[in-house]
């Protein structure tokens, strides 16, 4: 396996419209790093994964997943390193019960079906969902939906958890169990997300991105407290950091 597992060397995205989403981005992720990409709307982070995982193709620059570089020709190879979930996980759900969605990835590489039945318990156990593999998805609450399409993932084996947006519509509990069951995985992480808290509990690097361009790639607990970048960027230090309203006092 190769140490740089993600490598985004100079790429540039526009959409049709002419909009240029991602204006010349260069990084590195390592094996097992867990990074939070974050930026204002429309900055660009969304535009990002969908490259990362070949939905979009650049215009111009090369991206590599492992060894493979990102084309047309690659994507069932990029698919089976990568698992994605999207910003919304009904975009992602889309059998009549939970147990096919996550065999629905599986199935499709033409794994047997004994081995298909493991890897959808293992996945749906993982998440603590089991008990719900027959029921239909979009009778699930959201963070349910939320459980069954990470396990729609994980089904896949992938090297890499790319999720955009994770936390949205997850109340507190519901976002407090994801967040630990993601500190759990080993798996490589890249998550999009405005909830700056989780990145700093969850991703030891951040990634911030302003106008289709990175602005500032470094460790998360520097990056998060500097209020002058994140000012700059449109963000605000995480909650978790911000003075207590009632007692005052300060992380
Ligand atoms: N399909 C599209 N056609 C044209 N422009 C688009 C399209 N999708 C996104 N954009 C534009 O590209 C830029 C980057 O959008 P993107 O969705 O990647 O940002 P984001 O950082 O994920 O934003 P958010 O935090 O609001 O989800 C924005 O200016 C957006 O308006």
């Amino acid at each position: 396996m190769s140490h740089h597992i993600v490598d985004f060397n100079n790429v540039f995205y526009a959409y049709p419209d002419g909009k240029q989403a991602v204006n010349g981005i260069t990084f590195r992720i390592h094996h097992g790093e867990s990074v939070g990409i974050v930026g204002a709307n429309g900055a660009g982070k969304s535009t990002l994964l969908m490259l990362l995982t070949g939905i979009l193709l650049p215009a111009r620059g090369e991206i590599h997943v492992g060894e493979t570089l990102v084309t047309k020709k690659t994507l069932s190879v990029i698919r089976q390193k990568i698992g994605f979930s999207f910003q919304d996980p009904d975009d992602q759900l889309f059998m009549t019960t939970v147990y096919d969605d996550v065999a629905f990835g599986p199935r499709n590489y033409g794994i047997d079906e004994p081995e298909v039945e493991k890897r959808v318990m293992k996945a749906l156990e993982t998440v603590g969902i089991a008990h719900l593999k027959d029921r239909a998805p979009y009778k699930l609450s959201g963070g349910e939906k939320r459980a069954a399409a990470i396990a729609a993932i994980l089904s896949m084996d992938p090297d890499i958890l790319v999720m955009d947006e994770p936390t949205t519509a997850l109340d507190p509990r519901a976002r407090r169990r994801l967040i630990s069951l993601l500190k759990g995985f080993s798996h490589t992480k890249i998550i999009a997300t405005h909830d700056l808290d989780m990145v700093l509990e969850l991703c030891e690097r951040t990634i911030v991105l302003n106008d289709g361009r990175v602005v500032c790639d470094g460790t998360s607990s520097k990056i998060l407290t500097n209020e002058e970048l994140l000012e700059q960027c449109g963000l605000e230090k995480p909650l978790t950091l911000q003075g207590c309203p009632l007692c005052g006092s300060k992380k």
